[in-house]
């Protein structure tokens, strides 16, 4: 068995074979701007990877280097062993579905579908048959003779993503396709999407702004930042084990609170300074403070208040609590123990106490996240 060596994003070395898509020192340049720096990555066949990042940092440029509607200024792509990247987009086996879903407005929803079929030369009673095929697939089936006008937002990308399956692409590229839908048909829409990977085993790729969407889609997450991959990965690995600052802080709603190593440190003698003036309880468990940490993370879910047991790491006042229904978010300002001075937030689901109560906060050490002044995250 031939392996993929060993790449800077650190992904997990997979057999030749199963490789999909791969970016090799890829890089982009706009006039004299990189906006992509040399990023490499493996896409497994059969995988759903997702982009995720801040606006800006390059996902739908990297998009569109895959999908050849712009050319790289270096590097290369393979699809399916075969280098890519000199070929025009519609040589590439793959499809795209836009955000604007960019449909023929002159078209009825079967022609627009069957539309790349037809100039790749199909026999009329093949289009025939796969678009219908298709469209049963995706729940169109009676909306077929309309054209895009007559359709909702969420129809109108549903007759998109049907064009883009029914010409069997090897690989699909979605560039936030969901972006337009209104909050409950974006919900439908993403399940449909996850079902549809699953039934067609095919290997997706997609663009998205959101987290939500991002966790649940992806089996491989890839986290840029001003054009540089940061950390690829299943979702929950780097939720739990972010490599750095940044993905910590991407990923997850409320965001990683931030404690400052002095504060903490502080805390396991005794000495801690906060807002409330109350001197913590318990130690700080040797080894949970890796030497040179510059602040520690933890999570809204993982952060609790003293009363339910647990070493103190700080002491602070509540100063709000944002009622979820199914929990609460409390937010508790510890001064200058949080590193950026905002209040830390933690998901309680009890009666919280009166607002302005002095609060102690506890977590296990198991779920502290040591990063360094770099916002690397360091070893324990
Ligand atoms: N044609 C272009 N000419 C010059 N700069 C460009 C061009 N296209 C993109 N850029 C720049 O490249 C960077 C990456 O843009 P890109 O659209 O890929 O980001 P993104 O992560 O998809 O952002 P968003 O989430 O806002 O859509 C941005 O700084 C953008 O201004």
């Amino acid at each position: 068995m031939t392996t993929m060596p060993a790449q800077p994003s650190a992904q997990t070395p997979i057999a030749a074979s199963d490789v999909m898509l791969e970016l090799r020192h890829l890089s982009k340049r706009f006039g004299s701007t990189e906006v992509l720096h040399d990023i490499d990555l493996v896409v497994p066949r059969g995988s759903f990877t997702v982009f995720v990042g801040p606006s800006g940092c390059g996902k739908s440029t990297l998009l569109r280097l895959i999908a050849g509607l712009d050319a790289p200024s270096d590097g290369r792509i393979l699809i399916d062993g075969r280098r890519v990247d000199t070929l025009p987009p519609a040589a590439r086996g793959v499809s795209m579905v836009f955000q604007s879903y960019a449909l023929y407005p002159h078209m009825t929803a079967r022609r627009n579908i069957g539309f790349g079929l037809k100039i790749a030369g199909g026999s009329a009673a093949d289009i025939e048959a796969r678009v219908a095929r298709v469209a049963g697939m995706l729940q169109i089936g009676s909306l077929l003779d309309r054209k895009p006008a007559e359709l909702s937002g969420g129809q109108r990308q549903r007759v998109a993503i049907a064009r883009a399956i029914v010409r069997d692409p090897k690989v699909f590229l979605f560039d936030e396709p969901l972006s337009n839908l209104d909050a409950a048909l974006r919900a439908e829409t993403r399940v449909e999407l996850a079902r549809m990977h699953a039934d067609l085993g095919a290997t997706m790729i997609h663009v998205t702004h959101d987290q939500v969407e991002a966790m649940t889609l992806a089996d491989q997450l890839v986290v840029l930042n001003g054009g540089r991959i940061e950390q690829v990965g299943p979702p929950a690995d780097l939720y739990r084990r972010p490599r750095s600052l940044f993905v910590a802080r991407f990923l997850g709603s409320p965001q990683m609170n931030l404690f400052t190593a002095t504060a903490m440190a502080a805390s396991h003698d005794g000495t801690t300074a906060t807002p409330s003036g109350a001197t913590p309880s318990g130690a700080t468990p040797s080894g949970a403070m890796p030497s040179g940490a510059s602040c520690i993370g933890i999570r809204p879910e993982d952060l609790t208040l003293a009363d339910q047991g647990g070493a103190a790491i700080a002491t602070g006042r509540l100063i709000m609590v944002e009622e979820l229904g199914e929990t609460r978010i409390l937010h508790v300002d510890i001064g200058a123990a949080s590193v950026d001075g905002r209040p830390v937030t933690l998901r309680h689901r009890p009666a919280p106490p009166a607002i302005g109560s002095p609060v102690t906060l506890t977590a296990d050490p198991a779920d502290w996240h040591p990063f360094d002044s770099q916002g690397q995250r360091l070893p324990r």
